[in-house]
Formats: C-alpha cells, sequence, structure tokens
C-alpha cells in the first residue's frame, strides 16, 4: 500500500527526515512512536500529499502523494495533531465533505458517534476539544478509506472515550484496510497495534511486526537481583523491576509498548542484535 525509498525531508535547513525505507501493507494497524520533533507527524504529512519529500520515491495505493491525484486523495484519511473544523452543525459538516469519500457510511458515523456520546445539536465551535475530536475520529472511520493516518488520535479524549476509540479501531479495520497511528499515548494502543514502527533520527529505528518482537523478548516483573543486572533493559517499579529480556523459548508472551519502546532507545545495540541475528539465522536457512 505504501512504499518509500530513500526518503528526505527538510524544513529550510533543518533535516527531519534522512534516508527513510518503508514499507506499509493493508490488514494492519501501526503504531508509530518516537521521541517528540523526530518528524512523525512530518512523515504522515508527506503520505498525506501535504508536505513535498525534497529527495526519495514515495508510492501511496500506486501514486505519487505529491501529485495529489484526485483518485490518491479520496482514498486516504488523515487526523492531523491540531486540526480546525469550521463553525457548522455535525450534519452540515458531513453534508460538505462526505461526498469526497465514495465509502462514506453515514449509518456508520452516526453509530461512531453514539458509541462516543457525542450529541447532534451543537455548532463544532461550541464543543470541547475531546468533543470535536470525537466528530473526526468518528468522520474518519466512517470515511471507509483504505488508507488512514492518524497523528495522536487520543490526545484529549476521556478515559471512556479512549476504551471507545480502541473498540472502534479494532471494529473497522479490516484485510484491506492499512492504519497508520503515531502516538506517545502508548497504553491507549495496547493490543490493538500489530506492526511497531519507531523512528529515531529521520529513519526507522525499529520496523518490526508484533507477533515477531513478543517471540524475539520477554516482559515480565522480576525479582532476581542478577536476572533484573543482566536484562536488556530495567525500570523499577514498586513491586520489583520491569525487565525485557531475549525470549528463552521463542513462544508469544504478554507485550508491553512501553518498556519495548524504552528498551529499544536505551538500549539499541542489545535489542536490536536480536533481530538482526534472526534475519541472518533465516537467510541461512
Ligand atoms: N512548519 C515547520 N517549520 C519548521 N520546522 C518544523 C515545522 N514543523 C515541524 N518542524 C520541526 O521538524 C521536526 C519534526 O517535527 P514533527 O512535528 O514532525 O515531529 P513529531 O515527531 O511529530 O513530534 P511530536 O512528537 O512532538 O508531535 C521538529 O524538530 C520540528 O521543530
Amino acid at each position: 500500500m505504501i512504499t518509500i525509498e530513500d526518503l528526505y525531508f527538510s524544513y529550510r535547513r533543518k533535516k527531519v527526515i534522512c534516508g527513510l525505507n518503508l514499507r506499509l501493507e493493508a490488514g494492519h494497524i501501526y503504531g508509530l512512536m518516537g521521541a517528540n520533533g523526530t518528524g512523525k507527524s512530518t512523515l504522515l504529512r508527506c503520505i498525506a500529499g501535504l508536505l513535498f519529500p525534497e529527495h526519495g520515491r514515495m508510492k501511496v495505493l500506486s501514486h505519487r502523494p505529491k501529485e495529489r491525484h484526485p483518485a490518491l486523495l479520496r482514498q486516504l484519511f488523515i487526523i492531523p495533531e491540531e486540526f480546525y473544523l469550521p463553525d457548522v452543525r455535525i450534519g452540515q459538516f458531513v453534508r460538505y465533505n462526505a461526498p469526497f469519500y465514495p465509502s462514506f457510511s453515514k449509518e456508520q458515523f452516526d453509530s461512531c458517534l453514539e458509541d462516543f456520546g457525542v450529541p447532534y445539536g451543537n455548532t463544532l465551535l461550541k464543543m470541547s476539544y475531546g468533543q470535536k475530536k470525537k466528530v473526526l475520529i468518528s468522520f474518519a472511520l466512517a470515511c471507509n478509506t483504505p488508507l488512514l493516518l492518524m497523528d495522536e488520535p487520543t490526545n484529549g479524549l476521556d478515559i471512556t472515550g479512549k476504551r471507545q476509540f480502541r473498540k472502534l479501531i479494532a471494529g473497522t479495520a479490516t484485510d484491506e484496510r492499512c492504519i497508520v497511528i503515531s502516538t506517545h499515548q502508548v497504553k491507549d494502543l495496547d493490543n490493538l497495534i500489530d506492526h511497531i514502527l519507531i523512528l529515531e533520527e529521520g529513519r526507522m529505528l525499529l520496523d518490526e511486526p508484533a507477533e515477531r518482537i513478543s517471540r524475539r523478548l520477554q516482559f515480565k516483573i522480576s525479582f532476581d537481583r542478577e536476572e533484573i543486572e543482566t536484562a536488556l533493559y530495567s525500570e523499577d517499579s514498586l513491586k520489583g523491576s520491569a525487565i525485557v529480556t531475549s525470549n528463552p523459548d521463542g513462544q508469544e508472551g504478554q507485550f508491553d509498548l512501553e518498556l519495548l519502546y524504552n528498551a529499544v532507545t536505551s538500549n539499541k545495540e542489545g535489542v536490536l542484535a536480536l533481530f538482526n541475528e534472526e534475519i541472518i539465522q533465516e537467510t541461512l536457512s
């Protein structure tokens, strides 16, 4: 669905994306993580054709996003981190925007909005930030575009809204759809994403399916001093230490996104070697 090769993007003199390669397929929910300012939003905006890279090849649903071809634009929806909604009622918003998306479902939109508990009556400007976000998420899901890009979608949602968000995303993910969610709120995505991307210094530091990560790494609480000291990563918690170690039997186990992120970014060599080693073994066998 998305192929990116040797991509470079700068804002004037500030280099943000530097030689990035990436391949994203339909049928997956990708979690895009990275420190503040690493370029997650920039990357999503390049994919959506809102920013134009200075170098590299990029194909999104067989189109070059910078051409902003209508055939591509009607197949993707992006929820930006910061957004503007016009001062109209929800019904008007839908009437003005839905015609751009051929697979838009009004029933689905109404049902999402009802699940989120947002009343139909008010104009958008009179709604709170969280309510507006719920309207935008409902609209995005109801567009049924093959590609859905979301930048910090759970920011501003209340606790029930976050739970509802997870439920709605899980319910609308299909084999034909590719969903990319950029977030720092990793707890909101637990058990939802099936492929993890970590961006660092303009490139992908980690690009692995969740299932492969949980076969290579083990996440657990330990009280064993030696185990804690030799772990790939450890952090103290109220009940023992949360640790990440290599997974001795290769069986899929519990998965902790926050611990994974901390382990990968603080012990790159140790953690990434486990994945490279598997690539070498797979190539040899
Ligand atoms: N319009 C702009 N003009 C100049 N520099 C920008 C602009 N937008 C972003 N940047 C810079 O580009 C870099 C990447 O920004 P971007 O918003 O893509 O990062 P991010 O990973 O999404 O960050 P965050 O996690 O804080 O949302 C940052 O250093 C930022 O200061």
